[in-house]
């Protein structure tokens, strides 16, 4: 994994070679969907890696002994709807008592603007570690506008976890968050006129569910 403090790029084969498979455009609905939960477990391992441990005593069937067990602060997974939500399964897989924030957005075409239809998160976040997800981050309108709803909700440790990332999307969520840092799987090359990621992987929701 190649990292700057604000932006890891996780470059592990696994993630790589999916990645390849799921920008191919003839990749069927089914497998685009499941080889974003297949990512979204492989993001989790990294974006967690640095979570702090604790000794504790435990006993095995033979004796006692103090073991590693993740301590502080517990993780709540912030899917942004549509195209978030294939991420979920998967983090879910590995940590299965994750809270869960659901954050409705949609980007109007025209003003390339994120719009609020839905929010639905734990009311106090302070005390959590909050996993922002999306694979998109093309302009950083919607993760920005993401983040901001969950700071309402008091979460101040926070990191936004996606499978591709635009520069203009990078530059304009460190912007305004500059205190997130960020996971992604490829920095990909620039926004087309419409706003979507070149070369990308397409409209990532529309793939998901089939909607086009
Ligand atoms: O960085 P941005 O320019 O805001 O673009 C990224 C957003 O666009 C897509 O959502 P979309 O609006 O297509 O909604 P959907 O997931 O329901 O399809 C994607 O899933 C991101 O949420
Ligand atoms: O390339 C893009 C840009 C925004 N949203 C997507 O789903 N794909
Ligand atoms: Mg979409």
């Amino acid at each position: 994994m190649l990292s700057n403090s604000d932006v890891h790029l996780v470059s592990h084969p696994l993630v790589q070679h999916k990645l390849s498979l799921m920008r191919e455009a003839d990749r069927s609905t089914k497998g685009f969907r499941e080889l974003l939960n297949e990512i979204g477990m492989l993001l989790c391992y990294e974006v967690t890696r640095d979570l702090p441990l604790e000794m504790v005593d435990i006993e095995t069937p033979l004796m006692a002994m103090k073991a590693p067990k993740i301590a502080g602060k517990k993780l709540t997974f912030a899917p942004i709807l549509r195209a978030g939500v294939g991420f979920l399964d998967g983090m879910l897989a590995l940590v299965p008592s994750a809270r869960v924030a659901h954050i409705g957005l949609y980007r109007d075409p025209q003003t390339l603007q994120a719009v609020e239809y839905y929010f639905k998160a734990p009311h106090d976040l302070s005390d959590r570690t909050v996993i922002l997800m999306d694979p998109m981050l093309a302009t950083g309108n919607s993760a920005s506008a993401a983040a901001s709803l969950l700071r309402t909700r008091g979460a101040q440790d926070m990191r936004f976890v996606c499978l591709l990332a635009a520069p203009e999307g990078i530059n304009h969520f460190q912007a305004e968050h500059p205190d997130i840092p960020i996971w992604t799987a490829a920095i990909d090359e620039k926004l087309n006129d419409h706003g979507y990621i070149l070369p990308g992987l397409g409209d990532a929701g529309d793939r998901m569910y089939g909607t086009k």
